[in-house]
């Protein structure tokens, strides 16, 4: 006898979620199944007249249990797309957000530009998690070398198979290291994307953040603004002339990084909100060339 096809699979996934009070159930249980069966969103649709034997159903089965237990969708594949790349997570990693993607987006012109003018450009990605900065911007300017930084060891072994996986591990280096601690040389962009939630709040975040992104990639300190004020110490000691240093922000914090890079001697260039309209990312150069 044949299973049931897949858009009976899809739309009882879909029940199940909703019933279980998942917020997206229609886009959760669609992007479990194309990734659990490895489809593409053109073959997600030639193909939904088609059965799912018993091994797929425990499959799908066994996916849902874990959404319904509030466990990411990409926690449960393993991966997720991230501008143009594929990465693997980890229990290590904080699981990319798009949001970032704004920061990249911001800074492969100015990479690309260096590249221009200098034949090169150093990039270093402190916090690097799965690498999604760093290797997305390698992946975007091929002219460009990174250094990914991250005091986990096993988020920087996934770092390194995401580098691979993705094809830049030969510009690609990962440094286990406490912010700068570690790091040597000089570089034309300094990226960060830290850990910025203020610590009283992260006990308050949904299930899914708070469950499944490990605690070091989210606790910022007291206010949130720790990491900014141990990377801005750092920046101009490691940056070369012209160099700039850009982040990711919470929704809140553009006014109180901005005085933090300019105690340190930084003027901002940029400040680029994401497409709910906050503020999410900064761009700063040294207000006196070096
Ligand atoms: C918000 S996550 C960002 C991960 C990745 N860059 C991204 O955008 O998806 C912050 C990262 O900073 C790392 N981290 C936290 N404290 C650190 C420290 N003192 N030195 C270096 N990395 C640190 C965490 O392990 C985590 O990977």
């Amino acid at each position: 006898m044949n299973g049931p096809t897949l858009a009976e699979v899809l739309a009882a996934a879909r029940r199940r979620l909703a019933g279980a009070g998942i917020r997206d159930a229609a886009g959760d249980a669609r992007t479990l199944l194309m990734g659990l069966l490895d489809l593409t969103p053109t073959s997600f649709v030639t193909e939904s007249g088609r059965s799912l034997d018993e091994a797929e159903r425990r499959a799908v089965d066994a996916a849902l249990d874990r959404r319904i237990a509030r466990e990411p969708v990409h926690r449960i594949l393993g991966r997720r797309a991230f501008s143009r790349l594929d990465l693997v997570l980890s229990p290590e990693t904080l699981e990319p957000r798009p949001d970032t993607e704004i920061l990249v987006d911001a800074l492969a012109p100015y990479a690309e530009k260096i590249v221009r003018a200098t034949g090169g450009c150093r990039i270093l990605d402190l916090g690097t998690g799965t690498g999604a900065i760093c290797l997305a911007l390698l992946d975007l300017v091929p002219g460009a070398t990174g250094v990914g930084a991250d005091l986990s060891a096993g988020a920087l072994e996934t770092a390194r198979r995401n580098a691979d996986i993705n094809g830049v591990a030969d510009r690609f280096e990962a440094v286990e290291s406490d912010w700068f601690a570690a790091v040597t040389g000089a570089f034309d962009i300094i990226v960060s994307n830290p850990p910025y939630i203020v610590r009283s709040v992260v006990g308050t975040l949904d299930d899914e953040v708070r469950l499944h992104d490990p605690i070091l990639a989210l606790d910022g300190g007291e206010d949130g603004l720790d990491a900014y004020r141990a990377i801005a110490a750092g920046a101009g000691a490691h940056l070369r002339e012209n160099g700039l240093v850009a982040y990711e922000i919470g929704y809140d914090q553009k006014d109180e990084v901005t005085a933090i890079m300019r105690e340190k001697g930084f003027s901002r260039i940029e400040a680029i909100k994401d497409l709910g309209g906050n503020d999410r990312a900064l761009v700063f150069i040294a207000a006196v060339a070096r």
